[in-house]
C-alpha cells in the first residue's frame, strides 16, 4: 500500500527489510548527477538502519554501485545499481553484474553527438548502457526521446526507461523489482517484511514488489513529503532499536 507512513511502531527494525531508491529519495534532485549534496550524517543515518535491521538494509538505486560507494564512503551497503543490471548481495561482496547485453558502442556515439546538439544535455555511461539527460534542456526532451526509441526498436533486448528528465537505454528484463525479489530471498533480508521507499516511475516495479511478498511500497511525494521527511523517519526507525542518536 501507500499512504501517510506510520510513525515506527515499536520493534519494527527487528521485523523489516528496507529498499531505498536514492535520487529523490535520500538526496534531493539536483541539476546534474554530479552536483547532488549528500546530507552531513547521511551516511551514519544508513549505517545506524543496517544495524538496527540486521544488515537488511539495501539501496536500489539507478546509479552503478561504485558511483552509491563514492557518494557514501565509507559505508557500503547491499545495493542493486543502473536499476538492478548490478547487485551486491553483501556489504563486502563483489557488485555482480546481471547476465545481460551491453548497448552498441554505435547506439552510444549517437547519442553523444545528439547531446552535443542540445546545450545542456548530457549523456551518463552506465555499465550495459546508458542515460541521456535533459534537465537543463527539457525542450529537448521529446526529440532525444524519439532519437533513442529508434535506436532501441533496432534490438529487442533493449528497452527504454523514462526518469527524471532523462531518458535510459537499458537491457531488456533489467527492473528493480527483480533486484528486490532477489535479494529478499536470502538473509539477512528473507523472512522480514520488505518496506521499500521510492519516488521515480523506475520505482515502481520495487514498490509494487514490496508490495505482492507482503509489505509496503511507498512513494515518496505521497507518504513523505520529501527525502528530510524520508531521512527523519528512517532515523526514527533506527533510534527506536537504539541505534542512532536521539533526535
Ligand atoms: O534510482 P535512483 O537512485 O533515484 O537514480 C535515478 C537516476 O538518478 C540520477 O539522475 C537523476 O538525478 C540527478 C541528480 O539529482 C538529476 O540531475 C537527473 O535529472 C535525474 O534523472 C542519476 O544520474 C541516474 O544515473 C539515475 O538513473
Amino acid at each position: 500500500m501507500s499512504g501517510v507512513v506510520p510513525v515506527p511502531p515499536r520493534g519494527i527494525a527487528r521485523r523489516i527489510a528496507v529498499f531505498l531508491d536514492f535520487d529523490g529519495t535520500l538526496v534531493e534532485i539536483a541539476p546534474r548527477p554530479d552536483a547532488i549534496v549528500v546530507p552531513l550524517g547521511l551516511s551514519r543515518l544508513l549505517g545506524d538502519l543496517a544495524q538496527a535491521t540486521g544488515g537488511a538494509t539495501a539501496l536500489l538505486s539507478g546509479r552503478p554501485i561504485s558511483d552509491l560507494d563514492r557518494w557514501l564512503a565509507p559505508l557500503r551497503l547491499a545495493a542493486a545499481g543502473c536499476h538492478g543490471a548490478e547487485l551486491r548481495r553483501r556489504p563486502d561482496g563483489p557488485a555482480e553484474p546481471a547476465a545481460a547485453p551491453c548497448c552498441p558502442d554505435r547506439w552510444l556515439e549517437l547519442a553523444t553527438r545528439l547531446a552535443a546538439r542540445h546545450p545542456g544535455a548530457l549523456v551518463e555511461r552506465k555499465p550495459f548502457g546508458f542515460a541521456l539527460h535533459a534537465r537543463a534542456c527539457p525542450g529537448a526532451l521529446p526529440e532525444l526521446r524519439d532519437a533513442l526509441a529508434a535506436l532501441v526498436a533496432e534490438d529487442r533486448r533493449f528497452r527504454l526507461l523514462h526518469a527524471h528528465m532523462a531518458v535510459e537505454v537499458l537491457p531488456r528484463g533489467v527492473h528493480k523489482g527483480a533486484a528486490l525479489a532477489a535479494l529478499l530471498d536470502q538473509p539477512p533480508f528473507a523472512g522480514r517484511v520488505p518496506i521499500a521507499i521510492g519516488d521515480d516511475v523506475t520505482d515502481e516495479d520495487a514498490l509494487a514488489e514490496a508490495r505482492a511478498r507482503g509489505g509496503h511500497g511507498y512513494r515518496v511525494g505521497e507518504s513523505f513529503r520529501d527525502p528530510g521527511a524520508v531521512r527523519a523517519w528512517l532515523a526514527a526507525v533506527a533510534r527506536e532499536a537504539g541505534h542512532a542518536p536521539a533526535a
